[in-house]
C-alpha cells in the first residue's frame, strides 16, 4: 500500500517535471523517482533536473525504488534544489539519491595535425564560415543523446537523402552538411562521408553522433560529381576497404586533390606565412610512374575469433569503412564479423607482394586451428640483384628467401628486364634489401624503408638538385646533414655529390643498417649516429655556409628544440621532406617566424610527390634557402 503524501511545499510545481535538453525542448525524462497522489515528481537520476524549489514527500513504503525503500521507511525525502534528495526521517538516515550513471561524451582531442585534428580545429571551422554558420549552429546535444534513447533514435541510424558534398577532407572523405534531426529548421550538421567526392548527391546513412559532427554510410550515389568515374575503379574491395579513396578519380584529378591538401595545409597551419605572402604557389604533385603494383609493404591481419575455440578462418585483410552500401550491387561482400574485411587480393601491391598475400591467406586457411589472438602479417618486398654476367641467373646479394606457394615452392618474381628476383618475406627480423638508383640498402623487415620504389629515383633527383650542391668543380666542398636518416636512403644516394654527410636516427637497428649499406656500396664519406635529431648539432663540424640538411621526420614532425638548434646552425639549405604535409607546414611557420635566424629563410618550393597512387596520402618536399 502506499503511504499518502503529507506534504509538497509549495515552491515545486507538482506538475510533472521536465527535463530540458540542451536543444532548449523538452521531454520525458527516463529516472521516475518519486510518486505522488497528485502527480508525478520526476528527477532524473544525477539529480541534475530543472526542478526549482525544496520538496518535501513521503516516500512510500512499497517504492520501488530500493534505494529510497532501503534508506526512508517510515521517513520523508527531500528534493533540493539540484534535484538531490535526501532522507530525515525517524531513524535519522539520509537517503541516497538513486545511482542512475549518467553517460558522458568522451573528449576527442587527437594531434592537431593528424587527420582528425585537422577536421576539428581547421576543415569544420572553414566549412562553417563559408556557409555563415556558427559552431553552436552545428553542435550535437551528444550528452544528452547518450542519455536518451528517443534521441538516440532521432539521431542515429537514420537515411538523409539529397546530400550534397561539398569537399574533401585531408583523409579523403567527403564532407557535408545536413539539417539536423530535431532541429531541422534552425540546426545544422556537418557529416563525414567515406568514398563520396566533392560534387556527388548522395544518400547516406548516419551511424553515430559525435559532437562536432556525425560519421555516415554510403548508401547510393544519385548524382555522380563530373571528376568522378566510376569505371576507373579496378579494386573489387574499393568502397569499403580502409585503404584506397581515389580510385574513381583520373590520375591527374588524384594529383590535384592532393595538390589542394598542400594548399589547405599551409593555409591552416603556416597562417602568418600565408597572410604576409612569404608562401610560393604550392607546384604541381609529382607523379608516380605506377599508379597500381607499386606498394613493396603490406600488413594485412585478422582478428581474435570472439568464440575461442571456433576454428573458422578468419577474415584475412585490411579494416572496413563503416558499411557503405553504394557498390554492393557491383561487389557482394562476404559478411564480415568485427572490421576486418576478407581480402584475396590487393591490386597496388607489387607482383611478388600480391603472390605473398595469396600463399600466407592459404597457408593461415590449411593450419588455422583457432585464435585468441589476431596476428598481422608483414608482407616485405625483398629485391636481389641478378648476376648480368652469369648465364643461369646467379644472383648477387645473397640467397632468395620467403614467402612459399601451397606446394612449397618459393614464390619468385623475376623484373622483365631480367635485372632483379624478388620474394616475399614475411619475418618481421629477416634483412631484407632494395635497390634504389643501383644501391643496395639493407634493412630490418619490418623497419621503416619507403613503400613505392617507382617513385624514389624522382625523389632523390629533386631532393638532391634542391640541396644546391655544386659537385661540378672537385674542389668545391659540400656537407650534407640527413636528419631521421632511416637506414641511410639519402645519404647515400647522394653521397657522390658531397665531401662528407652526417645520418641521424633514433632507430638502433636503422643506424646499423646505414653503416653496413655505406660498407655494402663501397662509400666512404658519411656518417651515421644513433640518437634523436638534436643530437646532431653537438657532433657537426661542417661549416654551416657550405652544409645542407634534408629533414624526414615521422609523421609528429620535428619539435621545436630541434628546429632552434638547427636555425642556430644556419645551413645553406633546408629541404623538408615529409609524409603529414599539415606538421610540415606547422614547423615551416615555427622554423620561419619563431626560431633565431628563421627571418633570414625564405620558403623557395613546397610541392607533393605522390608515393600512394589511389590513396588520400601525399608527401611534401619544401625547400628553405637562406636569403643571403
Ligand atoms: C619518414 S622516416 C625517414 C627515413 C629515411 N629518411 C628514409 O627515407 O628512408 C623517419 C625516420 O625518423 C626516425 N625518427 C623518429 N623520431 C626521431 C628522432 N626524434 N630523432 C631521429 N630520428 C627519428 C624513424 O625511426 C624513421 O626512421
Amino acid at each position: 500500500m502506499k503511504t499518502p503524501i503529507t506534504e509538497i511545499q509549495p515552491q515545486i510545481d507538482a506538475q510533472p517535471l521536465k527535463r530540458k535538453n540542451s536543444l532548449g525542448s523538452s521531454y520525458p525524462p527516463k529516472n521516475i523517482i518519486l510518486t505522488t497522489s497528485n502527480g508525478t515528481v520526476v528527477a532524473n537520476g544525477k539529480g541534475t533536473g530543472n526542478v526549482n524549489g525544496v520538496a518535501t514527500v513521503t516516500v512510500a513504503s512499497d517504492s520501488t525504488d530500493k534505494n529510497l525503500k532501503d534508506k526512508t521507511a517510515n521517513g520523508t525525502a527531500e528534493v533540493n534544489g539540484n534535484g538531490k534528495q535526501m532522507a530525515n526521517g525517524n531513524g535519522n538516515k539520509r537517503a541516497k539519491a538513486p545511482r542512475v550513471r549518467r553517460k558522458k561524451a568522451k573528449k576527442e582531442n587527437p594531434d592537431a595535425t593528424a587527420p582528425k585534428g585537422v577536421l576539428l580545429t581547421h576543415e569544420i571551422p572553414e566549412l562553417l564560415k563559408q556557409h555563415n554558420l556558427t559552431m553552436e549552429d552545428i553542435t550535437n546535444p551528444l550528452n544528452d543523446i547518450l542519455n536518451d534513447e528517443n534521441l538516440k533514435a532521432i539521431y542515429n541510424d537514420r537515411l538523409v537523402e539529397n546530400v550534397k558534398i561539398l569537399k574533401y577532407t585531408s583523409n579523403g572523405d567527403g564532407l557535408a552538411l545536413i539539417p539536423n534531426p530535431h532541429q531541422p529548421e534552425t540546426k545544422k550538421q556537418v557529416v563525414i562521408v567515406p568514398f563520396a567526392m566533392p560534387g556527388d548527391i548522395v544518400t547516406i546513412k548516419v551511424f553515430i553522433t559525435k559532437v562536432q559532427y556525425v560519421e555516415s554510410d554510403l548508401i547510393k550515389i544519385t548524382e555522380p560529381s563530373p571528376q568522378r568515374h566510376d569505371e576507373l575503379i579496378r579494386c573489387k574491395y574499393f568502397g569499403s576497404c580502409s585503404g584506397c579513396q581515389y580510385q574513381q578519380l583520373h590520375y591527374s584529378d588524384q594529383l590535384k586533390f592532393k595538390q589542394a591538401t598542400i594548399v589547405n595545409a599551409y593555409k591552416f597551419f603556416a597562417p602568418r606565412l600565408s597572410q604576409n605572402g612569404q608562401l610560393p604557389i604550392i607546384g604541381e604533385t609529382m607523379p608516380s610512374p605506377l599508379q597500381y603494383g607499386y606498394r613493396s609493404k603490406l600488413t594485412p591481419h585478422y582478428e581474435a575469433h570472439r568464440n575461442a575455440d571456433a576454428t573458422t578462418v578468419p577474415n584475412i585483410g585490411f579494416g572496413s569503412k563503416g558499411r557503405p552500401q553504394f557498390r554492393s550491387d557491383v561487389v557482394p561482400l562476404r559478411d564480415y564479423p568485427g572490421s576486418v574485411m576478407d581480402i584475396e587480393d590487393c591490386i597496388i601491391g607489387t607482383p611478388i607482394i600480391r603472390q605473398g598475400m595469396k600463399n600466407e591467406r592459404a597457408k593461415l586457411a590449411a593450419t588455422y586451428k583457432g585464435s585468441k589472438k589476431g596476428a598481422t602479417i608483414l608482407l616485405r618486398e625483398d629485391t636481389k640483384l641478378v648476376d648480368p654476367e652469369s648465364e643461369t641467373g646467379e644472383l648477387l646479394d645473397g640467397p632468395l628467401k620467403g614467402s612459399k606457394d601451397i606446394n612449397g615452392e618459393l614464390s619468385v618474381y623475376k623484373t622483365e628486364d631480367g635485372k632483379f628476383a624478388k620474394t616475399c618475406v614475411t619475418d618481421n627480423n629477416a634483412t631484407v634489401s632494395e635497390n634504389v638508383n643501383g644501391i643496395r640498402f639493407d634493412f630490418v623487415a619490418n623497419e621503416f624503408f619507403q613503400n613505392n620504389n617507382s617513385i624514389l629515383p624522382s625523389v632523390i633527383k629533386y631532393v638532391s638538385d634542391n640541396l644546391s650542391i655544386d659537385s661540378s668543380d672537385p674542389t668545391n666542398e659540400n656537407y650534407l646533414v640527413d636528419a631521421y636518416c632511416g637506414s641511410g636512403l639519402f645519404s647515400l644516394s647522394i653521397a657522390k655529390d658531397v665531401t662528407k654527410s652526417l645520418g641521424v636516427e633514433i632507430s638502433a637497428k636503422s643506424i646499423q643498417f646505414a653503416k653496413l649499406n655505406k660498407g655494402l656500396n663501397k662509400i666512404t664519406n658519411c656518417d651515421f649516429i644513433e640518437g634523436k635529431a638534436e643530437k646532431l648539432f653537438s657532433k657537426i663540424d661542417f661549416p654551416r655556409d657550405k652544409t645542407s640538411v634534408i629533414l624526414d621526420p615521422p609523421r609528429k614532425g620535428c619539435d621545436e628544440v630541434f628546429l632552434k638548434q638547427l636555425s642556430e646552425f644556419y645551413p645553406r639549405k633546408i629541404v623538408y621532406v615529409s609524409c603529414n604535409v599539415h606538421s610540415q607546414a606547422r614547423d615551416i611557420e615555427f622554423f620561419l617566424n619563431d626560431t633565431e635566424n628563421g627571418k633570414h629563410y625564405e620558403v623557395e618550393s613546397i610541392r607533393g610527390f605522390d608515393f600512394f597512387p589511389q590513396t588520400h596520402h601525399v608527401e611534401g618536399v619544401a625547400v628553405l634557402k637562406r636569403k643571403a
